[in-house]
């Protein structure tokens, strides 16, 4: 049973399918990742089918993910992808759920509101549908916006938050707000096993290139010789999270004992102005910074407090900003047809 010192729960989950304990059986461990299609999904994809006791389902509606991102396994004997919508319900037979799916970059989960709520509260309560029924483990990927624009610095997972419920950036945040209290729920009244990973902002290569998210908008903009648009007032501060750290992250917590919340992040802290000047220096010393509008309820500051993933997880980060950006850089020259000068 999962720990955690205010989950409360009183039921013993389901049992999964007698299958499972069967000699016969193919794959130890049948896990579906929605929105494995997308950025991070994609690299989790990688690391589970790199073990061959694993067969990996992904359900993605492809609204900010692609099938490009899973080529290499299309058609693989242990990998299947569906086009589907969390909104709806699915039916299938799995032993664990990471449910990743939702679009992350602000300018795609604004698009469509409505929708993105509906990803976040439907989405997750047909997931929790489905672990219910088959009786396997399910992992959110929640977010540090949780936090809202946060009064307390850095942010522990015992923060509540300071978030606008009814500002543009709601249908995200809130909508994160209400699946992880749907998990916590589900946990307690039906004994689902969960895991909560709360990620800070994670960049790496097969992010969209006009994502909008920043580190993919410096990197493009170095790459085409276009100026690195800083949005006012620059001072804002984040703290990037490679990718191959993140999946390391979310499989330990799936695989572990804790139910979390736990902050998945890098607690090194830049500014959007620090930011840009590395990306400058490292990519195109060429390139001008402009400052430009920013959009409403920008959070001022963030950084995770790690103290839990350390300590339970036995997990931190790996990869410096420094180290990560040219290994991104180098994706994104490949994909924007830029090649590197000697
Ligand atoms: N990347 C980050 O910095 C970050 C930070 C905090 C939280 N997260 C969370 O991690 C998860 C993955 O983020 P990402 O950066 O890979 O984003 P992404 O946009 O690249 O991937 C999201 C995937 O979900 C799919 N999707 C969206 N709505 C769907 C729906 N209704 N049904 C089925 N599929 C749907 C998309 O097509 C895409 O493949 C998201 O839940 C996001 O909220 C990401
Ligand atoms: O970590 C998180 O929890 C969240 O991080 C990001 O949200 P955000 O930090 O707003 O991401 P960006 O759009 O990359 O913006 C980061 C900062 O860069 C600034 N920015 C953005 C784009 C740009 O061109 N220039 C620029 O200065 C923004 O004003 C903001 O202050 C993700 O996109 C969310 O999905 C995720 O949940």
């Amino acid at each position: 049973m999962a720990t955690n010192s205010s989950n409360g729960a009183t039921k013993q989950p389901p049992m999964p399918s007698p299958l499972r304990f069967s000699k016969f059986f193919q794959s130890n461990m049948r896990i579906l990742v929605t929105g494995g299609a997308g950025f991070i999904g994609s690299h989790l994809v990688d690391r589970l089918m790199e073990n061959e006791k694993n067969e990996v389902v992904v359900a993605d509606n492809f609204f900010t993910g692609s099938k490009d991102n899973l080529k290499k396994w299309i058609g693989h004997p242990r990998f299947e992808l569906i086009r589907h919508d969390v909104t709806e319900q699915l039916l299938i037979e799995v032993d664990q759920i990471y449910h990743l799916a939702c679009p992350a970059s602000p300018i795609f989960y604004k698009y469509n509101p409505v929708k993105t709520i509906k990803t976040n509260v439907i989405g997750t309560l047909n997931m929790l549908g489905l672990a219910k029924r088959v009786g396997a483990r399910i992992l959110l990927t929640s977010t540090s916006e949780v936090y809202g624009d946060p009064l307390v610095h850095p942010q522990p997972e015992s923060y509540w938050g300071n978030v606008n419920p009814i500002g543009v950036r709601s249908c995200y945040d809130e909508g994160k707000r209400v699946a992880e209290t749907l998990m916590f729920d589900y946990h307690r009244q039906h004994g689902i096993e969960i895991r909560i990973a709360r990620i800070f902002n994670t960049y790496g290569p097969r992010m969209n290139i006009d994502d909008g998210r920043v580190v993919s908008n410096f990197i493009a903009q170095a790459l085409r010789g276009e100026a690195l648009t800083v949005q006012v007032p620059g001072t804002q501060t984040r703290s990037f999270c490679y990718v191959s750290d993140m999946v390391d992250g979310l499989i330990r917590l799936m695989e572990g004992e804790n139910t979390g919340p736990i902050n998945i992040g890098n607690p090194g802290e830049f500014t959007m102005i620090e930011l840009a000047e590395n990306v400058k220096e490292l990519i195109n010393p060429a390139v001008e910074i402009k400052m430009v509008e920013n959009t409403p309820d920008d959070p001022r500051q963030r950084k995770p407090d790690i103290t839990k993933a350390k300590e339970l997880l036995g997990w931190e980060p790996k990869v410096k900003l420094r180290d990560g950006l040219p290994l991104m850089e180098e994706d994104f020259r490949l994909r924007l047809g830029v090649p590197k000068k000697n």
